[in-house]
């Protein structure tokens, strides 16, 4: 049994702390939210973020980080990007010696263009930091709650690191796969957003599944060209945090990024539809990033473009779509493609 603080007490970092109390570790949920804290200790619940579900006994919610942090084997980060780096802020003066950090968060942060794990690094000392593992794939917080069959990878430039996080959350409802592409993982996962706002948007609008299916192939495009561009193998978009989260989130009702762009598309102002959400849509600040990403290093994001466009400069979202089904006629097989055969041969 290890000690392990979750810090965030949203549904992810929730449904995250589910799973390590199946496992049997001992789980402090941190949260910034005396009342709710209160709740999920008295009641063992925590309704806004998670429905209808029970917490276990082993799950203790804590306000106190000097609390939580307290001799722990591995910290789990587990809120927006938005809110990482004060949270890191928060830990770091709490810790004096390597602990392992894993976090779950899927954004890119505007202006700095830095990945998560990137900030974790300039944020904590590397005297505190055992190494920095993401954990992320198709997973939606509400069917992990309800133990429903889930796949996810950890991945980490150090690969005894990403194995120990694999066995500190596997099991039989939550099968966790190991990588050392780190981009990969950390672009595919944040890009996905994207794209599932957009096929929020498409649904909105009233388009069908011809719409979805040419977001997603394309969108998935996109994702591999900047990625690739990083330094990911593009291989890894195909993958579990590639393929596998854009599918999950642009077809499910689950998805928080999907429901805001659905709002869009029916006409809300970006502003109304946030408030309305209550949740983090990461994908709004990940397309400003990718969107000056793609400009900076001059790669081609038709889609993510128009996304921005249609969130920033208050396009019609019709219009956007008019326009790139009206580009001038090109290829479907890119430099992509190139890479992938490099990479394969
Ligand atoms: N939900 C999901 O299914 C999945 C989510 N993720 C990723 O996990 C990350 C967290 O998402 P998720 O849990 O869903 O988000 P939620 O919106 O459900 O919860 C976010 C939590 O973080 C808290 N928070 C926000 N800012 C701070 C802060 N400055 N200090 C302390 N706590 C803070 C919020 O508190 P408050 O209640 O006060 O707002 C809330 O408890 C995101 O990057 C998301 O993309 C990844 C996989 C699945
Ligand atoms: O990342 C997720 C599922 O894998 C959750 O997506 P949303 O943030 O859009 O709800």
């Amino acid at each position: 049994m290890k000690k392990i603080a979750v810090l965030g007490a949203g549904s992810w970092g929730t449904a995250l702390a589910m799973v390590l109390a199946d496992n049997g570790h001992e789980v402090r949920l941190w949260g910034h939210k005396e009342a709710q804290i209160k709740e999920i200790n008295e009641f063992h619940t925590n309704i806004k973020y998670l429905q209808n579900i029970k917490l276990s006994n082993m799950i203790i919610g804590y306000t106190s980080m000097k609390e939580a942090v307290n001799q722990v084997d591995a910290v789990v980060l587990a809120v927006p990007t938005k809110a990482m780096r004060e949270v890191c802020q928060q830990v770091r003066e709490y810790l004096s010696t390597p602990t392992l950090f894993v976090h779950v968060s899927k954004g890119i942060e505007p202006d700095t263009h830095l990945r998560v794990s990137e900030l974790i690094e300039e944020e904590l000392p590397e005297s505190i930091r055992e190494a920095v593992v993401v954990l992320s794939g198709p997973s939606h917080a509400e069917e992990v709650s309800l133990r429903q069959p889930t796949t996810v990878t950890a991945a980490s430039l150090n690969a005894e690191a990403a194995e120990k996080v694999q066995d500190l959350f596997i099991n039989q409802h939550f099968r966790v796969y190991t990588n050392t592409d780190v981009v990969g993982v950390e672009i595919g996962g944040s890009l996905k957003n994207i794209i599932a706002l957009a096929a929020g948007i498409t649904d909105g609008l009233g388009y069908g599944d011809n719409a979805k299916a040419a977001l997603i192939t394309r969108g998935l495009a996109e994702i591999a060209r900047l990625g690739s561009c990083l330094g990911a193998n593009p291989l890894t978009f195909l993958g579990l945090t590639g393929m596998g989260d854009l599918i999950v989130t642009c077809t499910s009702v689950h998805s928080r990024n999907w429901r805001a762009g659905n709002m869009l598309g029916k006409g809300m102002k970006l502003e109304e539809v946030l408030e309305n959400m209550g949740m983090v849509v990461e994908g709004v600040r990940t397309t400003k990033a990718a969107y000056q990403l793609s400009k900076k290093l001059q790669v081609k994001m038709p889609l993510t473009s128009a996304l921005y466009h249609v969130l920033f400069d208050d396009v019609n979202p019709k219009d956007a779509v008019d326009e790139l089904m009206n580009r001038s006629k090109t290829t479907e097989l890119d430099d992509l493609s190139k890479l992938l055969g490099e990479r394969i041969r």
